[in-house]
C-alpha cells in the first residue's frame, strides 16, 4: 500500500463535448512534493483535465478529488479557497505590460489577501523576487526583460498567493536550451524552497526529464504510460509513446 499523502486523487474520470469524447476514463495522482510531467498531444484534453481540477468544467463521470475534497461538491466560495492553492503559472507568463515587476506581484496580493501592510507586501515581493534569482529587477517593466526572466517574473507572481500546488504550462516554450535548462533548474527550486506539489504541461522531454519525478502520457483519452522518464520512454513499445520520444531525440 503506497502511504505517500495524494493532493489530487483522479478515478475513473470522463468528459465529452457532443461526440467529442475527450477523457476516456482518466486514472491520476498527484503526491506531495512531487513534480508530475503530462504530456500529450495538442488537443489531447490536457486544459480539460486541469479545468476540471480547478472547477472551471464539470465532469461528466468519474472523481476529481483535490486535498481529499470532490471539486464538483464544492461551493462558490469553497472552490475559490481551493483555486487559491492552486497556482497556474501560464506559458505565455501573462504579465501586465503597463505595470512593473513590482506592481505584477503586487497586484494578485492585495487583490487576494487583505490588511496586509506596505512593510509585508515589500517583504513578500522581495522574498519572491529572489526566491526566482531575480532581485534586481523589481523596478523593471515587462519590455525591458528577456524571454526567460518574464517566465521567472510569471512564476514569482504564481508563488506570491503560496499556492499548495503548481500548474507549470508549457514552461520552456518558445526558450532557447540554456534558459530552458535554468528554467527546468527553478521549477526544481521551487519545490525545495517552497515545497509545491507540481504538474508540468511540457511537449519538451529534455524538460521532462529534467523537471519530472514521474511521467503521464495523455492518449486516447487516458493515461497509457505513468512512471519515471526511464520506465516510460527509452523502452516504450507503444509507438505513440515511442513517438514523443523519437520526435524530440532525433529533431533535438
Ligand atoms: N468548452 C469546450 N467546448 C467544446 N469543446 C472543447 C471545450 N474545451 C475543450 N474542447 C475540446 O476538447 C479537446 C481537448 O482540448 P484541450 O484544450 O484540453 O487540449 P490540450 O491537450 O490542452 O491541447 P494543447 O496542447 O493544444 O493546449 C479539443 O478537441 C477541444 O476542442
Amino acid at each position: 500500500m503506497d502511504q505517500r499523502e495524494r493532493v489530487v486523487e483522479i478515478r475513473g474520470l470522463e468528459k465529452s463535448f457532443g461526440d467529442l469524447d475527450v477523457l476516456q476514463g482518466v486514472d491520476l495522482d498527484l503526491y506531495r512534493e512531487e513534480n508530475l510531467v503530462v504530456l500529450g498531444k495538442s488537443g489531447s484534453g490536457k486544459s480539460v483535465l486541469i479545468k476540471i481540477m480547478v472547477g472551471l468544467l464539470r465532469q461528466d463521470a468519474g472523481s476529481m478529488k483535490v486535498f481529499g475534497q470532490e471539486v464538483a461538491a464544492l461551493n462558490k466560495k469553497e472552490l475559490n479557497a481551493l483555486r487559491l492553492k492552486i497556482g497556474f503559472s501560464f506559458q505565455n507568463s501573462a504579465l501586465y505590460d503597463s505595470m512593473t515587476v513590482r506592481e505584477n506581484l503586487e497586484f494578485p496580493l492585495v487583490r487576494n489577501v487583505k490588511n496586509l501592510t506596505r512593510g509585508e507586501i515589500d517583504r513578500r515581493i522581495e522574498e519572491l523576487l529572489d526566491g526566482v534569482g531575480l532581485p534586481q529587477s523589481i523596478n523593471q517593466m515587462p519590455s525591458e526583460l528577456s524571454g526567460g526572466q518574464k517566465k521567472r517574473i510569471g512564476v514569482a507572481r504564481t508563488l506570491i498567493l503560496n499556492p499548495e500546488i503548481m500548474l507549470y504550462d508549457e514552461p520552456t516554450a518558445g526558450l532557447d536550451p540554456i534558459t530552458c535548462g535554468d528554467i527546468n533548474n527553478l521549477i526544481l527550486e521551487v519545490r525545495e524552497r517552497y515545497k509545491t506539489s507540481s504538474i508540468v504541461i511540457t511537449h519538451d522531454l529534455a524538460c521532462a526529464k529534467q523537471t519530472g519525478d514521474r511521467m503521464a502520457v495523455l492518449l486516447d483519452g487516458q493515461f497509457k504510460a505513468i512512471g519515471t522518464f526511464e520506465e516510460v520512454f527509452p523502452k516504450a513499445t507503444d509507438e505513440r509513446v515511442k513517438s514523443f520520444y523519437d520526435y524530440n531525440f532525433i529533431n533535438s
